[in-house]
């Protein structure tokens, strides 16, 4: 038996990926060595009749309980967990109200998630013995392989396998100098695997900085904690501010981590940066790769391998010993709050990681979150500006174009589709932007007016007339199309509103001379399929690109001088406090889309409220001044990010239970914190989206003036519900809610 030592058997604390938030003790695997046993190694146990990964949190001698079980096996050798990264985890799992086993489990890789073994992925490396570290490069001159071989060793430390192999050097050189016990095969991480860069792009001279990028540079401390928010226009050269400080990062010897939204680590995006680090090792992480590639990449990560790490919301997990900087591109976009299990917020995090390792912060956007403009107005991060577009691209040119009681041709006002021909005929390109995938959001009958529905959800089906489908985009369900009203029987039915597919049928017969590319979630299953699609527009010959969000972000295309928002008007009037705050960033995004090179852009905003004074103000003055606006509405409705706002979540196949658990739960908040001014209740409520996949969704929400009081409060909540025996019923907590859907 193991023991720790002084003779008591030691006792393992491990965290287990289950929804109580404690941590729970076993024996050490039979037969296992304690000297070997060491806190941020995986361990499989049994649990409730399960195995289950988890991850070693510390080694005690004594348990409160008196019959334990022995853990099944240790997965690793070496932790894969430092001091500092379990400190952030736990941090985390705090702050979110979530059970740290839960913390770990997002933390980690899918493959290392189910336990699949780190050394897998180890690489064989050749480095020099003592003996040969001690040679000059001049040695070996008789056998010019060898000595080459030598050289590189000598210069560039050791060196992996199939990197030998790129390099040309010969299995029977290796061979040599391991018979001289010159070198000799190490095991160790995989170096992240090597970016492809733009051929002519590699090398290519960085544009001279302008003097707001230098200052806006000269303002971030090199090695001090400090957030900043960097409020830059779309085109005004962010990127390059993020490609200096990751320079300077680097030169210092430390890691720079990047983090990206979804839909915007494209490979365009990492060549961009792979261009500008030629030898350096890039780690990207994202949910395209496949298992075994984004294992490889976390655990060179870890290892110290990578010096660039660019990675979505997970990636702020991956645990970086010599990190020098964080950096989140798109500050606001939503994809960095996870939107089920543990709900954490990959921004807000950026900014705990950065001061944990004291490094600086820069979060960026064109249109940032109210939160992060809310910080900066307020003096407590750093407000950093960028008015002016780099190079000689100018702002572009908006204008409203009223709908109501216009002829419309699917969704198209006719000066709209007048000057799309136009841009074409010019040789430029055109954007059009329809914020819905599929052909149309649903199908009607006309003479007894049935709505196709989802049996499962209470939304819409979507018509998708090619693959001759309704779906559901909130579960998936799908149904054969239907010829015939399933109510009356009536043949005439019709398309209601209109879709990207819908929109790219008018635009390819109406400009059929011309390539329509149509960039949504069902033409790009994966990030490749995106690049392929941009193509002929990188190259510059006149088209039409046409889609949904995906378009809005991101991409560099000097030659869009149109671009059309097809509808302005969809989160103006929703029930979700925050949809005017998204509907903005979203249209301010869009429209920087036009005229960043050097011919200028306009943008055309199709709207049946064009007196919208919210509107009025986005397209007048911009986001800035909109954004600010909406900052002052949300004082006085005393909102977010004026207060601290969470929500407890229930969702149930039987709605009255879910209702009840939280009306219970309410009860409880109010015996342990009565309303007041300083903290408010509100529902249980339905959510927007009340019923997905078969089950209803409630909550209640909790205002609260202190973010402490509101943790403390909701802390003992989280005991309170772990005793709810209703297996059927799920429940969360949401801290800093983002979407009240
Ligand atoms: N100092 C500079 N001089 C000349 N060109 C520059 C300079 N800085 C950036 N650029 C160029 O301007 C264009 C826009 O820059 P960049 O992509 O960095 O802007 P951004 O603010 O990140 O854009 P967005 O947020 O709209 O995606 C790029 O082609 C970039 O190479
Ligand atoms: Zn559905």
């Amino acid at each position: 038996m193991a023991t720790d030592g002084g003779g008591k058997p030691a006792i393992l604390r491990l965290a287990v990926p289950v929804p109580l938030r404690r941590l729970f003790d076993y024996l050490p695997p039979q037969g296992s060595d304690s000297a070997q046993l060491l806190p941020g190694q995986r361990f499989w146990v049994p649990f409730g009749g399960r195995k289950l990964v988890a991850v070693l949190e510390d080694i005690v001698s004594e348990s409160p309980l008196a019959e334990l079980k022995p853990a099944l096996e240790q997965i690793d050798v070496t932790p894969l967990f430092d001091r500092q990264s379990r400190a952030f985890l736990h941090w985390a799992a705090d702050y979110y109200q979530a059970p740290v086993g839960e913390l770990y489990a997002a933390a980690l890789p899918a493959a290392l998630r189910k336990g699949k073994l780190a050394d897998h992925w180890a690489e064989q490396w050749l480095e020099l013995t003592t003996e040969g570290k001690g040679l000059p490069e001049s040695a070996l001159a008789r056998a010019p392989k060898q000595q080459a071989l030598l050289q590189l060793l000598l210069r560039d430390g050791r060196q992996s396998r199939p990197h030998l192999k790129t390099l040309g050097h010969s299995a029977t050189a290796i061979r040599a100098l391991l018979d001289r016990s010159l070198a000799q095969w190490t095991a160790g991480p995989t170096a992240p695997p090597p970016l492809s860069t733009d051929k002519g792009a590699a090398g290519a001279a960085p544009p001279r900085l302008n003097e707001e990028q230098r200052q806006v540079l000269d303002a971030i401390p090199a090695d001090r904690f400090t957030v900043s928010l960097l409020e830059g226009t779309t085109g005004s050269g962010k990127t390059e501010v993020y490609l200096r400080l990751m320079e300077r990062v680097l030169a210092d010897g430390r890691q720079a981590l990047l983090l990206v939204p979804e839909i915007g680590l494209t490979p365009q995006t990492l060549r961009r940066i792979a261009a500008r680090f030629p030898g350096r090792s890039i780690a990207a992480l994202h949910s395209g790769l496949a298992e075994g590639e984004r294992a490889r990449a976390w655990l060179s990560a870890a290892a110290d391998q990578a010096d660039i790490v660019i990675g979505t919301r997970s990636a702020i997990f991956t645990p970086l010993h010599k990190l020098g900087t964080v950096i989140v591109d798109e500050e606001h976009d939503g994809s960095f709050k996870q939107q089920d299990g543990v709900r954490y917020s990959a921004r807000d995090l950026a900014v705990v990681l950065g001061r944990n390792a004291g490094v600086p912060v820069l979060l960026g956007s064109a249109t940032p979150s109210l939160e992060s403009l809310h910080n900066a107005l307020n003096g407590r991060y750093q407000h950093l500006r960028l008015r002016h577009r780099a190079g000689d691209a100018r702002p572009p040119q908006i204008h409203i174009v009223p709908t109501l009681g216009q002829q419309l041709e699917e969704g198209f006002a006719p000066q709209v589709l007048r000057h799309v021909g136009e841009t074409l005929a010019r040789g430029e390109q055109a954007l059009v932007f329809i914020n819905r995938r599929g052909f149309a959001p649903t199908l009607a009958c006309d003479d007894c007016g049935w709505l196709a529905d989802c049996p499962h959800c209470s939304s819409k089906l979507t018509l998708h007339r090619r693959q001759r489908q309704l779906r559901c985009h909130h579960c998936d369900y799908r149904r054969p199309l239907v010829d015939s009203c399933p109510q009356c029987h009536s043949r005439s039915l019709s398309a209601l509103g209109a879709g990207t597919e819908r929109s790219e049928a008018l635009l390819t017969h109406r400009f059929a001379s011309y390539p329509v590319i149509r960039v949504d979630r069902d033409t790009t299953a994966s990030k490749q399929a995106l690049d392929k699609l941009l193509a002929p527009a990188r190259a510059g010959e006149p088209c039409l690109l046409l889609g949904t969000q995906m378009l809005a972000k991101g991409h560099h295309l000097p030659r869009v001088t149109l671009v059309v928002i097809q509808d302005a008007d969809g989160g103006l009037f929703s029930a979700d406090f925050r949809a005017p705050e998204r509907t903005g960033q979203l249209l301010e995004q869009v429209a920087g889309r036009a005229g960043r090179g050097e011919l200028a852009g306009r943008v055309l905003v199709q709207s049946r409220y064009p007196e919208h004074p919210l509107l009025q103000l986005l397209l007048e003055k911009g986001y800035g001044a909109f954004a600010r606006q909406l900052l002052r509405d949300r004082a006085v409705a005393q909102l977010p990010p004026l207060r601290a706002m969470a929500l407890v979540r229930a969702e149930c196949e039987e709605a009255k239970w879910a209702e009840e658990f939280l009306g219970e739960a309410r009860r409880q908040l109010e015996a342990l914190a009565p309303p007041s001014p300083q903290l408010q209740y509100l529902g249980p409520v339905p959510a927007l989206l009340e019923r997905k996949s078969g089950r209803f969704r409630f909550y209640v929400q909790i205002t609260a003036e202190k973010r402490g009081a509101l943790q403390a409060l909701l802390a003992r909540l989280c005991q309170w519900a772990e005793g709810n025996r209703n297996r059927r019923l799920r429940w969360a907590v949401d801290m800093d809610a983002q979407e009240l859907s």
